[in-house]
């Protein structure tokens, strides 16, 4: 909470309130002295606006966030700082509710300081712990997130899969918010007594601001490859935005992928006493030791600490593999699927132990990892079930081929469907993905949506180039159940259900009927027990 004197006194500070609109200002407060108003909350959303909030408004791609005025009227809005000027209409609603109103043409600019200001510069108060790179980021700040939460730690996190304490997390717009809803979010989490806050850095966030003001304790690269190229441009101008976050922003400890082209050359240009000249910790970490790479040294530099894992096993009970770090050895076994994972789990494990807890502790706590919810989630063992929201070809193709290499000796079924109202042409590409990999191929419905399923599924079926040897099945729930049939009596076979994931629905007819792949995997094996147990 500020009073207007604060944020008045904010304004002037950074010359941004001319003394005729403090006059003004002056006059509309009338018999109420700056000092004795209370300003509680500050949005950039009508949505969010409480009694005695702040609301910023400034021009977005859609539209102003003017436009959504009378909501924030309505709410209880006090105060209005907007970068245009208001219409007559608009200044009389805002006389109307008794709302005070600020144009400061620049205030895009100075929203990201007022924001850290007017929250008390929440960062500070946690330890945020913020992850970059194209691939991996949700799942290693979900490791991460897990990790702490083991070893006692409070946690809350802002990505992809929601903002909010690691048990509580409701799902957001965006993977990285902009820097309002961050230093927001921040003050929340310093409100419930979070400890930690893992974060997902997107490459937008680091361009356009949105992390701006905050204050890392550890920044993380997992690796970069190609993405968003319609927003940065170039390759090049993504692969900057990321060094950006590694050159500019200050952190006790930096960690990088040293099997990443990126990851090398932060470690190989920048010497971490360089940077803001504060002693910031380099920690590297590589899969099957592929750091070779690494220019030697010099003496000051060997601080750099290391984290590799060598003799790399994956089976259908996950990854297996030998951790070396400090001159010690370990092997550990994660009920996690794909080689990338075990990478993932490294780029966690680092940030955790970069935090300084106890090594013995935090490997203790590795048994309480799980993956995230539809991606390559293991809902079943022995047999295998594995649930993943992979809905094209190419996500398909990957992790078909991830999951083969957990199951040499074993044969792959897959079930899936294709969503209406989308694009066609990847129907038959799927088919054609599906029979490469697996033995046996289940199709059936994934969301028609408004289109005919059964012409979907001929869709799909016109890029099989054995149609008679895959089951057609329309409904879903019966498709898994009979894919499980089939897998009960297969020897050392895997089933893979792709296309929905963690979804809870299944939207037919534009409507959303309450439904989950793991659930019906459940229930099967329950059923199958309980009639085993009579
Ligand atoms: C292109 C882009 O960056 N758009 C972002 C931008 O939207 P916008 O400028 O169009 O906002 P707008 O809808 O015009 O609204 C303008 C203003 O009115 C306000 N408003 C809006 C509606 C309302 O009812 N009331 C209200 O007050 C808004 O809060 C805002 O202040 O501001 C919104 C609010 O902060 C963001 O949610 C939105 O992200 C959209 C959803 C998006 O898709 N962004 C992508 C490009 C993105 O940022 N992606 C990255 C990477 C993803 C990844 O790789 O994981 C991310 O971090 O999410």
């Amino acid at each position: 909470m500020k009073t207007l004197a604060q944020i008045l006194a904010f304004l002037q500070q950074r010359q941004l309130l001319e003394s005729q609109q403090l006059a003004q200002l002056m006059v509309e407060l009338g018999d109420l002295t700056p000092e004795a108003m209370c300003l509680h909350d500050l949005t950039n959303d009508s949505r969010q606006v409480t009694a005695g909030a702040i609301f910023i408004a400034l021009q977005g791609v859609q539209s102003h966030a003017l436009d959504y005025l009378t909501k924030a009227l309505h709410q209880g809005v006090r105060l209005i700082l907007s970068d245009r000027a208001l219409t007559p209409a608009e200044q009389q609603a805002c006389q109307a509710q008794k709302a005070l109103v600020i144009v400061i043409a620049s205030l895009a600019a100075h929203q990201a300081y007022l924001a850290a200001e007017f929250f008390d510069h929440p960062s500070r108060q946690l330890k945020v712990i913020g992850i970059t790179g194209t691939n991996g980021k949700t799942s290693t700040a979900f490791y991460c997130a897990q990790l702490l939460q083991a070893l006692g730690q409070r946690v809350a996190m802002i990505g992809t899969l929601g903002y909010g304490l690691l048990d509580d997390l409701q799902k957001g717009m965006n993977t990285t918010p902009d820097v309002l809803q961050v230093q927001r979010l921040l003050a929340r989490f310093v409100a419930v007594q979070a400890d930690f806050v893992v974060m997902e850095v997107s490459s937008h966030a680091i361009e356009l601001g949105r992390i701006a003001h905050l204050h890392f304790t550890t920044l993380a690269l997992t690796q970069v490859t190609s993405d968003h190229l319609d927003f940065h441009g170039t390759q090049q101008a993504y692969e900057a935005a990321k060094i950006k976050l590694f050159r500019d922003y200050v952190a006790e400890h930096k960690v990088v992928n040293l099997n990443d082209h990126i990851g090398q050359g932060l470690v190989n240009r920048c010497h971490p006493h360089c940077l803001h000249g504060q002693d910031c910790q380099f920690w590297g970490y590589a899969l099957q030791g592929h750091h070779s790479h690494i220019e030697p040294q010099p003496k000051e530099w060997l601080s750099l600490c290391l984290l590799s894992a060598y003799d790399l096993q994956l089976s259908p009970q996950g990854v297996r593999f030998t951790l070396r770090h400090a001159a010690q050895t370990f092997t550990l076994e994660v009920p996690l699927l794909g080689a990338f994972n075990a990478e993932n789990l490294l780029c966690a494990l680092s940030c955790v132990l970069a935090n300084h807890f106890a090594q013995d502790a935090v490997l203790a706590a590795m048994s309480q990892i799980r993956s995230v919810a539809g991606r390559m989630q293991i809902v079943h063992r022995q047999p295998t079930v594995v649930v993943d929201f992979a809905h094209t070809a190419d996500a398909l193709e990957k992790l078909l081929q991830a999951l083969s290499q957990h199951q040499q000796d074993s044969s792959l079924m897959v079930l899936f469907g294709c969503g209406g109202d989308r694009d066609q042409q990847k129907r038959p590409l799927m088919a054609q993905v599906a029979e490469r990999y697996a033995d046996k191929v289940f199709i059936t419905s994934d969301n028609p949506r408004y289109e005919d399923p059964q012409q979907i599924i001929e869709q799909i079926v016109a890029g099989l180039q054995k149609p008679a040897e895959a089951q057609i099945e329309i409904d879903r729930r019966s498709a898994i159940r009979s894919a499980l049939e089939q897998l009960s009596v297969t020897e050392n076979a895997v089933l893979v259900i792709a296309g929905k994931g963690h979804e809870d629905y299944q939207e037919i007819a534009a409507q959303r009927f309450p439904f989950s792949d793991a659930a019906v995997v459940q229930e099967w094996f329950a059923e199958q027990a309980e009639t085993i147990g009579k």
